[in-house]
């Protein structure tokens, strides 16, 4: 009678992976990026570890539309395994040519620690997991970068390397994406038994931590 107001599952993983969310979310790198003042060293080696990261990320978006339990999921995710695959990927190539990253560091750069962690946290859910387990792991990527990208001032950075990243993070169909992302996990975990949540949770904060590792990788 005094449920109200219980938070969604979704609120509820994230503020059990506090601080670490909220030291994602406003990282000391993303201050800096509004600003345009990420170091082009940094902003390169952030940007070669991040396309390898969106290789596996691709892949388990792939596993979300195998897993899906309905059609019309299927088709939320297609979409965004479209826009992965068509604006973003050209941003990589844009952005690599205007910082001078050659074919070897494109293609097969040696992986930072929290590259290959995060790399394996997302294998192991799209070998090991279910709907739940990947869409946690989905979540906490896109969720994440939304709410960093969402603190932008209105003012871009001059420079478009800086301009268009934040841009593809906070841009109306990315927030409608992540919207739907937070929606679809809420529906699923409402039918979980409480070891999967738990499970769902674990998932949730070491992912949490890989993106904070993944941004500090980049920062000192
Ligand atoms: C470490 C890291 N974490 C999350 C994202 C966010 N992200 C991953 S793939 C993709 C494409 C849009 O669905 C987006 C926004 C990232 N780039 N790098």
């Amino acid at each position: 009678m005094t449920e109200t107001s219980a938070p969604s599952f979704t609120e509820w993983l994230r503020g059990r992976s506090e601080p670490d969310w909220t030291a994602v979310t406003t990282h000391p790198f993303t201050d800096a990026l509004f600003e345009g003042l990420v170091p082009a060293a940094k902003m390169r080696s952030y940007l070669v570890q991040d396309f390898q990261f969106v290789d596996d990320f691709l892949a388990l978006l792939g596993s979300a539309l195998a897993k899906a339990d309905r059609y019309s999921s299927r088709l939320a995710i297609a979409g965004s395994i479209g826009v992965v695959t068509s604006e973003e990927n050209t941003y990589f190539q844009r952005a690599f040519d205007a910082l001078g990253v050659g074919e070897s560091d494109r293609t097969s750069p040696a992986l930072d620690p929290a590259t290959t962690a995060f790399r394996e946290l997302m294998a192991d859910t799209n070998a090991r997991g279910g709907y739940a387990e990947v869409l946690t792991v989905l979540t906490v990527a896109e969720w994440s970068y939304l709410e960093w990208a969402m603190r932008a001032p209105a003012a871009a950075p001059e420079n478009f390397v800086h301009a268009e990243w934040i841009e593809l993070h906070n841009n109306h169909g990315f927030r409608r994406w992540v919207q739907w992302l937070c929606g679809e996990l809420d529906r699923v975990g409402a039918a979980l038994d409480e070891r999967a949540r738990a499970r769902c949770l674990r998932l949730f904060q070491q992912a949490t931590r890989c993106e904070l590792d993944f941004f500090n990788a980049h920062w000192d």
